[in-house]
């Protein structure tokens, strides 16, 4: 239950009003060789991300998505979080300015490689995706550039062996929890390729994030989701088998094992499509049939049902 009582701490947000903000010029960067940052996948973890490495890191970052709309929600999104900041006195008006303006978003991969020391992927957990945009970064990356991933459950050695020889080295995983602003958890996962320098830095950069870096082995679901899709997918065997209503299960677990909230809500808010794809890849990986994803999950991600981003999963949202 380690990482359900990690969901459950809540930090406080460092008072960033007294934080100074620098120009790029002048700004010195908290890891070395590290001075602007690629996140690719404005989704709910690339926006968490893309904000904590400019808010805590003081990093310029640039934000790409190949959806046009995806980089608009995430802008409106970031808004939000900042105003709320602002209106908790958490951030100061010209600290939030200073944050929002070095966030960069863009469509283009390609106007990111020449500059980004480190980039960050967080687009779907769809294995052929990542391996074709590690192809790409392989090949295109500044050549001291690390490289990435914050897959939930695809094996780094596979995406490290996409980017190539040379960039293999410079391949790592950032696994950051979710919401990215609030939790301080993420698991540093290194590829049979990792050099120790790559890992070195991921500890360094996520440590400037604001995170706590666990470092875990390239092996299905890693720690976190090792431990917590078998205990959500469980959830959903109870409620497909008529062990409890939705309402008697989350409770249940909420209130009995102190969780912020119940596994049936936090599969809706990680996506049940995230919770399924990373359920497949511990059961192929494993071959053992105690990972097998539950029939409902299956059938709700067919009914696009996929959780809080699409407003309805097991819950409905607004
Ligand atoms: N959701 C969670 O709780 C959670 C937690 C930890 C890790 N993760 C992992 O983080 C990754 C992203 O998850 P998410 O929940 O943010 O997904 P999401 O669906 O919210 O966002 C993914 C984004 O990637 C964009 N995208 C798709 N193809 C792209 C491409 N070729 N180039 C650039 N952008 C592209 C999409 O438009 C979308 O905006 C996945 O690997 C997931 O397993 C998710």
């Amino acid at each position: 239950m380690a990482a359900l009582r990690l969901a459950a701490r809540r930090v406080p947000m460092p008072l960033l009003g007294v934080r100074s903000f620098t120009s790029t010029a002048l700004r010195q960067s908290a890891v070395e060789g590290i001075n602007s940052v690629g996140v690719i996948g404005a989704g709910q973890m690339g926006l968490g991300i893309a904000l904590v490495a400019a808010r805590q890191a003081n990093l310029p970052v640039t934000l790409i998505d190949t959806s046009q709309s995806s980089l608009d929600n995430a802008l409106t999104f970031l808004d939000k979080l900042l105003a709320k900041d602002i209106a908790k006195s958490r951030l100061t008006e010209s600290a939030a300015a200073s944050i929002k303006s070095l966030i960069t978003p863009t469509t283009s991969l390609a106007s990111a490689t020449a500059s980004a020391d480190f980039f960050i992927e967080a687009v779907p957990e769809i294995e052929s995706l990542k391996l074709s945009i590690f192809r790409e970064l392989g090949a295109t990356a500044k050549p001291t550039a690390i490289l990435a991933t914050n897959t939930s459950s695809i094996s780094i050695t596979k995406i490290a062996a996409a980017a190539g020889p040379s960039a293999g080295p410079r391949v790592v995983a950032t696994h950051f929890m979710n919401p990215v602003p609030v939790q301080p958890g993420v698991e540093i996962i290194s590829a049979l390729q990792t050099s120790p320098d790559t890992l070195a830095k991921a500890l360094a950069l996520t440590s400037a994030m604001g995170k706590t870096p666990s470092k875990s082995a390239d092996t299905p679901g890693f720690i976190a989701n090792r431990i917590l899709m078998p205990y959500i997918n469980e959830a959903v065997i109870c409620l497909e088998t008529g062990v409890g209503a939705r309402e008697d299960i989350d409770s249940m677990m909420k209130n009995g094992t102190g969780v912020p909230m119940g596994p049936l809500q936090l599969a809706d808010f990680i996506g049940l499509d995230t919770c399924l794809a990373i359920m497949g890849v511990l059961y192929r990986d494993t071959g053992d049939s105690k990972y097998r994803p539950s029939v409902l999950l299956q059938r709700m991600v067919d009914a696009g049902w996929v959780g809080k981003k699409c407003g309805k999963g097991f819950y409905e949202y607004k």
